[in-house]
This record gives C-alpha cells, structure tokens and sequence, in this order.
C-alpha cells in the first residue's frame, strides 16, 4: 500500500446535522493530476480538509502512502502539501520571510532553510520578489507563493483547493503551467468546479455531488459519459421539417439553412441507423452525417442531477 498515494476509505464527514460528505471512497496509485470536481458546496474542501489533516472525519480513514492520517497524523502530513482555498499567506510578510516560516515549520533544519527556499521561489517564479510584502503582490503572485509553501518540503503529493480561483485568465493560464511543472515530479490534486480546468489539467476525476462521488474516470471517459443526441444531416433533396419529424425515434428538427438539418434523437434507442436508413430508402439524398458529441457541460449538468 506504500505505493498507493492516497487512499480514502468509508469517508463520512457531518458538520452538524446534515452529512456534507457520505461514505466517499478512492485511490490515487501513482503520479498524475487527479481532478476533484464538483459544484459549489459538494463536498470538495471538506475532502481535501480532511485528506490533509486539518479537519477530523466524523467517519472512516485516510492513508497517506500507507499511514494513517487519523492515527499517524504528523507522519502523515510529512508527505502531503497543501494549498487551502484560503492561502495561508502572512499579508505582511516579505515572501522570502514567509517562506523561510514555512521552511521551520515543515521541519527543515535552520541551515538548509535559505537553500529550500530560494529552490521553491525558483521553481515558482518569484525569486525577484523574494523582498516584497505579500501583501503588495498581484492575486496570481500570491497563488504562487501559496503553492511555494505548499512544496517547500519537497512533498510528495500536492493538494490544491481551487488554485485558480479569483485569478484573471493571464493568471489562471500561468498557475496551469506551474501546476503542470509540479506534477512533473509529483501526484497533484486539485478541486476546481471549472469544467474547462478538468481539461487543461487533469488525467483522471472524481466528481462530487451532495457529498457523493458520481463519477470516477478519465477525462475521455467523462466526455464520453452522455450518448449522443444529435446530428448534423445534409439532405440535398430538402424534405420538410414535418417527414424529418417522421423518421424513427427524431424528437425535433433543427432548420439550419439550405439542406443543412439538425436531428434530435431519443438516447436510449439506437436511432442513427434507422435515421441513416431511411433517409437513403425515401431518396432524400443524404450526403453527410455527423453525430454531435454531448458538452462537457452538458455532462456536468446531469451527473449533477444524480
Ligand atoms: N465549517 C462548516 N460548518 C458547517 N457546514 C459547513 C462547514 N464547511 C462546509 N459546510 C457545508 O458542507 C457542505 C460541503 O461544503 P464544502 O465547502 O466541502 O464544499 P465545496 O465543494 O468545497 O464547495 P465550494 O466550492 O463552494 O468551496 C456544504 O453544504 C457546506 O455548506
């Protein structure tokens, strides 16, 4: 199991009466960006409080390659960083002061500690700010040196609770980037409710929905979730909106202009061959089909409805 990063078993979490998360379970087996998605209120900081020991469970385990959070919490953290979705930045220190707090914190002995820290401003692009007030520093800078406490120690695995909130799109592209440096070398994971994030990003996902996990897989097999429902038909012989309404298990035509239709079909039936079929049997000289892939959103929006 040492190999194993995290693993999470029978998680249950209750603030005070309501559950905020039920009976949560997965593994994260090696390297990556693991994505933890989920709308607002799901679920997702409660996880990540927990996976990284700040929060209590009311119910259940996590391990840390192999250590028990609940039982072994100091050894446990050793291996985990963490950027909350409140970064724990110290406003009015300069960064190479807060980093150096962070440094002793984590253990790292006084005389190694310049050394670690000037690797991580490195690492993450703000050494030529290493004396300015964090305070002072634009949002996406202060997201790095988050992410620069979160590594100091060289962890390895990485936790980060929406990393790009509240950044402009320059500074959501820029702590991407880093984001994808650092699991270069590490397992990352991240929670985010931006399905666009989960793209750029991530390998695998868990979503979340009233604390339960809904969906466990891949980004493809994410998009892949919903089967198709429509389909572009270019159909020289231009029949009328109402024989296209005729064809087996088409629910509502589309008009786009010239012989350019879209086709709404039921999911459950297999209605693109029948459509294909009939189609060429009424002459309607069909030149081109092509099914329509569900949004990403699209997907979001019903496994959210789970
Ligand atoms: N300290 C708290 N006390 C009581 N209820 C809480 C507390 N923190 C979270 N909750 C509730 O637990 C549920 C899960 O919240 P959580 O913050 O884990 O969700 P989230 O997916 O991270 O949402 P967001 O993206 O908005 O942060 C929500 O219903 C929330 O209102």
């Amino acid at each position: 199991m040492e190999n194993v990063v995290l693993k999470i078993e029978n998680l249950s979490h209750r603030y005070s009466v309501q559950w905020a998360i039920k009976d949560i379970n997965f593994e994260i087996p090696g390297k990556g960006i693991f994505g933890l998605l989920g709308s607002n209120g799901a679920g997702k900081s409660t996880i990540m409080n927990i996976m990284c020991g700040v929060l209590r469970p009311t119910e259940g385990n996590v391990w840390i390659k192999g250590i028990s959070m609940t039982e072994n919490a100091v050894k446990a953290k050793r291996y985990i960083g963490f950027l909350p979705q409140n970064p724990p930045v110290q406003m009015e220190l300069t960064v190479n002061e807060y980093l150096s707090y962070c440094a002793g914190l984590r253990d790292i002995p006084r005389k190694e500690v310049q050394k670690a820290v000037d690797k991580v401003m490195e690492r993450c692009a703000i050494s030529h700010f290493k004396k300015r007030v964090i305070r002072n520093l634009s949002g996406g800078y202060r997201q790095r040196v988050g992410i620069a406490q979160a590594i100091i120690h060289n962890p390895d695995f990485v936790v980060l609770d929406e990393p790009t909130n509240g950044l402009d799109p320059n500074q959501i592209l820029e702590i991407r980037r880093l984001v994808k440096e650092i699991a270069e070398e590490r397992t990352v994971m991240l929670s985010t409710h931006i399905l666009s994030e989960v793209q750029a990003l991530c390998d695998d996902i868990r979503m979340i929905e009233q604390g339960r996990v809904v969906f466990a897989g891949t980004v493809d097999e994410f998009d892949n979730y919903l089967a198709p429902n429509s389909a572009i038909a270019i159909l020289m012989a231009m029949p009328t909106r109402n024989e296209l309404l005729k064809l087996p298990g088409v629910i509502k035509v589309e008009e786009l202009g010239g012989p350019r239709y879209r086709l709404f079909f039921d999911r459950s039936t297999d209605a693109m061959e029948q459509i294909v079929e009939t189609c060429v049997n009424r002459g309607w000289r069909l030149t081109e089909i092509n099914i329509e892939k569900s949004s990403l959103n699209e997907v979001f929006a019903e496994l959210s409805k789970k």
